[in-house]
């Protein structure tokens, strides 16, 4: 791997590898970019086969995160790390405090953050060592009703978009997974006069739904072929592939769940069906706006306000995609860009430019 072509090409300002004998911990930190501000992303404990595989995780994700937070519409640049080993391990202070102070020695450049296999404790070692770090014990709590409220939205404007109403009266909605964000956003919809049609793995939750709001259960698999209007993933990632579209028996395709188009080119296929798709990262970025408000400390009604806005930045996704002739989920991208770019491009004038002291 060439690493500074590839740096240079994806365009990664920064990218640090960090040691820490005593620990053990093996670190990469990735900084995408900070036109809009720190670069925020969480952090990732994994067992990679390769030191290779950790890089090109490290560079995927961060740049995903510019992506993100910046058509959140957030004053967040985009990074991620990743930590090299086994994430099953009880012998987690010093590996976190390690991390921490390496966070700490980018001098907020790099803002980390719970990730796959890592914890509110292990955070709680980080911050023993750096301020950099969010999703702590005692900040901002669950962020699950802040998506849930995101994807609804996005739900309404994608309805908007398709029927010329953002009315859910009377929709059937296809919910996958009622986890933390399915469970609030059938909440939502159920409110708004939406039929649901529901599954999980877990019984119980189904069962919660069916009762509290008159739901319909059916089987795991099924859920690709009910008949409804909207299929909403919130449960796994890869779920919009070669084998679920043929099935999908909806006009729309938008929910909670990361990276829901196994490749990009099942957003291709599902723009072939005359699906439209509301990208994942757009609906979703209630949980971004909340690890936000724990920043700036926003109160919850204004994070629920920033989530709100998910309603227009999706009609603003559908637009471009219209005028320009390209799938939504290539829209997102070029609205991210497109605000990074104004960002970049602001004329600084004096006296807030250039910094007085210098
Ligand atoms: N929590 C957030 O604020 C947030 C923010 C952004 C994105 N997301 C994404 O949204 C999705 C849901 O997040 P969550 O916090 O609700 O997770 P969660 O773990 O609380 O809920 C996931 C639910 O999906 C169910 N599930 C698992 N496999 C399933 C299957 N094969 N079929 C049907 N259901 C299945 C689980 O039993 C669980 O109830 C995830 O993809 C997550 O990455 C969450």
């Amino acid at each position: 791997m060439h690493y500074f072509e590839t740096i240079a090409e994806m365009g990664h300002e920064q990218v640090v590898f960090c040691h820490d004998k005593a620990s053990g911990y093996r670190g990469i930190i990735a900084i995408h970019d900070t036109t809009l501000g720190p670069a925020l992303g969480g952090c990732r404990f994994w067992n990679y086969a390769s030191e290779e595989a950790a890089i090109v995780d490290a560079l995927r994700l961060s740049r995903g995160m510019t992506y993100k937070n910046a058509v959140a519409g957030l004053n967040l640049g985009g990074g991620k790390s990743v930590i090299i080993g086994d994430n099953k391990t009880t012998n987690r202070e010093m590996l976190f405090r390690a991390h921490g102070r390496f966070v700490d020695s980018l001098g907020g450049r790099y803002v980390t953050a719970e990730d796959v296999g890592t914890t509110v404790e292990d955070m709680d070692f980080v911050h023993m060592e750096t301020k950099h770090v969010t999703g702590i014990g005692s900040k901002s709590g669950d962020p699950s009703s802040v998506t849930a409220h995101g994807v609804f939205r996005a739900i309404q404007a994608s309805a908007c978009q398709k029927w010329g109403s953002d009315s859910l009266e009377g929709r059937t909605i296809a919910i996958q997974g009622l986890g933390h964000v399915g469970y609030y956003l059938a909440k939502e919809l159920h409110a708004a006069g939406a039929k649901l049609i529901v599954t999980d793995i877990d019984a119980g939750r189904i069962k919660r739904v069916v009762d509290e709001m008159s739901a319909t259960a059916v089987a795991l698999d099924e859920i690709y072929r009910a008949k409804a209007d909207i299929f909403t993933p919130c449960a796994l990632g890869g779920v919009i592939n070669d084998d679920t579209i043929p099935q999908l028996n909806v006009e729309i395709v938008a929910g909670a769940a990361n990276n829901q188009l196994l490749e990009d080119r099942h957003g291709d296929a599902l723009e072939a069906r005359g699906i439209l798709y509301a990208p994942d990262y757009v609906a979703n970025a209630g949980g971004v706006i909340n690890v936000y408000s724990e920043l700036t400390g926003w109160s919850r009604e204004r994070s629920l306000r920033k989530a709100d806005e998910i309603y227009q930045t999706v009609l603003s996704v559908f637009r471009l995609a219209k005028d320009t002739g390209i799938p939504t989920y290539k829209a997102a991208d070029r609205v991210a860009e497109q605000r990074i770019q104004a960002v970049r491009g602001m004329i600084k004038t004096w006296p807030q430019y250039p910094n007085k002291e210098s």
